[in-house]
C-alpha cells in the first residue's frame, strides 16, 4: 500500500517539474464501494463564473460522474452518489424566483441521486419545503430520504419526506445496504412541517424496530446527513453510539453537512464520516472496502476535489473532446438559456478597486465585506416611509455574519453578484433601548463561542447563532501541506485554495494549493452611528431573523424594560441596499 502511494507521489512530482503550470493532482483511490457526495449546493448549479478553481457547472458534474459511473462498472465496483441538502439560497440562480429555487431545483434533479435528503434551508419557508415534498422527494421516490424531518398536510396528519429509511443491494458488489437520513437538530421549520431531534428519533418504537429488524443483515451502513460531521458536534456521535449497539461489526459511513466545510473524521475503527463543503466548490469522495479484513486506513480514502473542469478530466482521464456527455451538454445549455432569461449576468454596476473578502482578511480591513456593509452601507438604510438618504438620529444596526454568504469580487457587478452576497430578503426591526445597553448587545452576542448543546444552532430560545460559514480553526490553517516534495519556486506556481487538515492527515484535497488563511469572524457585526452625547434611547435595528438572539442578549444584561415584539423599521433588502450604494459610489 505504502509502495504504491509512493509510486504514485513520484509520478506526480515529475508531472509537476515537467510542466510550468501547477495545478498538480493527487488520484482518487477506488474501492468495493466509491461515494461521490455534494452537500450545501445552494443554488451554484451555474459554477463560480468568476473563479477558474470553481467554474465547472452542473452540466459537467453530471458528464463527470457519467464517466466515473462507468469506470466503476468496468472495475466490478459500485458508485453512489448522495446530496445532504441546502440547495438554493445562496445564488441569484436560486433566489431571483419566487419561490426560491423554482427553476434551479429542476436543475439540480438532472443528477441522477442514489441516495439524498433534506438541509434547513428547504424548510425556512413553506413554499419551499411544498417544492421538496411535492416535487424533489416525489421526483426521487425511495432514494430520498428523511428518518426525521416530517411535512404537514391540510388534515394534520404528517409524512416524512421520501422514505424513512431504504434497505437495498448494491447492483455490483451485492452489499446489504441500510440507509437512514438526519436533519441536525433545528427548530425554526416553517409551521407545515417538523423536525424531530435525533435524540428523539432515537427513542421512538419505529426507529428500533428498523434497526432491530435489519441486525443481521447489513454489510453496510450509510446515513446521510445535514448536520455537522466534526467531533465538537454531538449529534452524529451520539447516533453512533445507538446505532452500534444493534451493529457493533458493521461498517457505517456518514455523510454531513451544514457548516460548509471540507471534513473527513473517525467514528471509529469501522466508520467514518465525510463532509464536502458548500456551493458546488467541493465534490466529496470517500470509497470503502467493505470486503476485506483490513486496517482503518486500508478500508477507507477520501478526497475533496475542486469543482472545475481540468479536475473532472484528470478524475477521468478523458480528453476535453471525449468528455462532455449529452445529458451534461444539455443541462450545461439549460443553465446558460435559464441565466440569460433571468437577466443574471446583467450589470448592475462596477467594483472598482478591490475584492472585498468575508475571512481571508481580518474584520476590520479596509477589504472585509463587513467592514464595507457597516461602516458605509449601512449608513443608507432609511427607515419605512422616510426618503433621507442619511440618518441623522442615533442608532445601531446590528446583522448575524451568517447573512452574508460570499465574497464579493471586482469586475461587473451583476444580479447574481446582490443574491450572491446577501440572499436573504429579512426585515428590518427595532426595539428602542437606553444607548447605555444598545452598545452592548453585540459584544453579548459575540462574547460566547460556538458550544454545541442540547438546543443547537438556530434555536429560538438560544443565545447562541450559527457559526460563521466557511470556518476553519487556526490550528487547520496554519498547517502546510506536506504531499510532495516542491522547490520553492513550484511551489509559488500554486494557487490558493483549501488545504485541509482532516482525520486522516493534509492529504485530501485533489488539487496542490497554498493554503489560505480563515481570520475569525463574530457572531454579528454592528454599525455604530452615534453622533451626539445625549443618553436618551435609541433604535437599536436588526434583522427580524435574529430577534429571539437579540432578545436574548437583553435579558443577560438584565434589560427587560421592553415590549419583546420589535416593530418593523424597513423591509429593504440589504442586497438592494448594497446595489444602490454601488452604483452611487465608487467602491
Ligand atoms: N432568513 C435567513 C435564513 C438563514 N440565515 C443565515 O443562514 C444560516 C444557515 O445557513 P446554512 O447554510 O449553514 O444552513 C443561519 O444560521 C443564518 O446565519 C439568515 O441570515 N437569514
Ligand atoms: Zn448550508
Ligand atoms: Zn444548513
Amino acid at each position: 500500500y505504502d509502495q504504491h502511494n509512493k509510486k504514485k507521489l513520484a509520478d506526480l512530482t515529475t508531472r509537476i517539474r515537467s510542466s510550468d503550470t501547477a495545478p498538480t493532482y493527487r488520484n482518487l483511490t477506488w474501492n468495493d464501494i466509491n461515494f461521490v457526495h455534494t452537500t450545501d449546493t445552494h443554488g451554484w448549479y451555474s459554477g463560480h463564473l468568476n473563479q477558474k478553481q470553481y467554474n465547472a457547472n452542473w452540466g459537467d458534474f453530471i458528464s463527470f460522474t457519467s464517466h466515473l459511473r462507468q469506470q466503476a462498472l468496468e472495475q466490478g465496483q459500485d458508485l453512489l452518489l448522495i446530496d445532504s441538502g441546502d440547495r438554493h439560497d445562496g445564488n441569484g440562480f436560486s433566489d431571483i424566483t419566487y419561490p426560491n429555487g423554482l427553476v434551479s431545483t429542476p436543475i439540480f434533479m438532472k443528477q441522477n441521486y442514489d441516495l439524498l435528503t433534506i438541509g434547513n434551508h428547504e424548510l425556512y419557508v413553506w413554499e419551499n419545503s411544498r417544492q421538496e415534498y411535492e416535487l424533489v422527494a416525489d421526483y426521487f421516490g425511495d432514494k430520498y430520504i428523511s428518518s426525521n424531518v416530517e411535512y404537514k398536510f391540510e388534515n394534520g396528519t404528517f409524512a416524512p419526506f421520501g422514505q424513512k429509511y431504504k434497505y437495498f443491494t448494491t447492483p455490483v458488489q451485492q452489499i446489504r445496504t441500510l440507509a437512514l437520513g438526519f436533519l441536525f437538530d433545528f427548530n425554526r421549520f416553517n409551521n407545515g412541517t417538523r423536525v424531530i431531534p435525533i435524540a428523539e428519533v432515537i427513542t421512538q418504537d419505529w426507529f428500533n424496530e428498523v434497526l432491530q429488524q435489519h441486525k443481521d443483515k447489513v454489510d453496510l451502513i450509510v446515513i446521510v446527513a445535514h448536520t455537522p460531521i466534526s467531533h465538537d458536534y454531538p449529534e452524529l456521535y451520539n447516533l453512533h453510539s445507538h446505532l452500534r449497539q444493534y451493529f457493533p461489526d458493521t461498517i457505517i459511513q456518514y455523510f454531513g453537512g451544514h457548516s460548509h466545510i471540507r471534513d473527513f473524521t473517525v467514528f471509529d475503527e469501522l466508520s467514518t464520516g465525510l463532509q464536502s463543503g458548500r456551493y458546488c466548490e467541493t465534490i466529496g469522495w470517500t470509497s470503502v472496502n467493505v470486503k476485506g479484513n483490513v486496517s482503518l486506513h486500508e478500508r477507507f480514502a477520501r478526497s475533496y476535489l475542486d469543482f472545475n473542469l481540468h479536475s473532472f478530466l484528470h478524475h477521468t482521464n478523458k480528453s476535453i473532446h471525449e468528455f462532455d456527455t449529452d445529458k451534461g451538454k444539455h443541462v450545461s445549455s439549460l443553465i446558460t438559456e435559464t441565466r440569460n432569461k433571468l437577466n443574471l449576468n446583467r450589470a448592475l454596476g462596477y467594483v472598482n478597486g478591490s475584492n472585498y473578502y468575508i475571512d481571508y482578511v481580518p474584520i476590520d480591513h479596509k477589504n472585509n465585506i463587513f467592514d464595507l456593509l457597516t461602516s458605509k452601507v449601512l449608513t443608507t438604510l432609511v427607515p419605512e416611509g422616510h426618503t433621507n438618504t442619511t440618518s441623522t438620529s442615533d442608532r445601531i444596526i446590528i446583522i448575524n455574519t451568517g447573512s452574508i454568504r460570499y465574497d464579493l469580487y471586482k469586475g461587473p457587478y451583476t444580479i447574481d453578484s446582490q443574491y450572491i452576497v446577501s440572499p436573504f430578503e429579512n426585515l428590518w426591526v427595532k426595539l428602542t433601548v437606553p444607548k447605555s445597553i444598545a452598545t452592548q448587545v453585540a459584544a453579548k452576542l459575540n462574547d460566547n463561542g460556538y458550544i454545541y448543546a442540547k438546543g443547537q444552532a438556530d434555536a429560538i430560545d438560544n443565545r447562541r447563532l450559527l457559526p460563521p460559514h466557511h470556518y476553519y480553526s487556526s490550528e487547520r490553517t496554519k498547517r502546510d501541506q506536506t504531499p510532495l516534495i516542491l522547490s520553492e519556486v513550484e511551489r509559488k506556481k500554486l494557487s490558493k485554495g483549501y488545504v485541509t487538515f482532516d482525520d486522516f492527515g493534509n492529504d485530501g484535497d485533489d488539487t496542490l494549493h497554498k493554503p489560505v488563511v480563515n481570520f475569525p469572524i463574530p457572531n454579528v457585526v454592528e454599525s455604530v452611528q452615534i453622533h451626539s452625547d445625549s443618553e436618551e434611547d435609541i433604535d437599536l435595528i436588526f434583522y427580524d431573523f435574529i430577534t429571539p438572539n437579540i432578545v436574548w442578549a437583553l435579558n443577560e444584561l438584565n434589560y427587560t424594560n421592553f415590549n419583546k415584539s420589535p416593530s418593523l423599521y424597513s423591509s429593504k433588502y440589504l442586497g438592494d441596499l448594497l446595489t444602490e450604494y454601488i452604483q452611487q459610489f465608487i467602491i
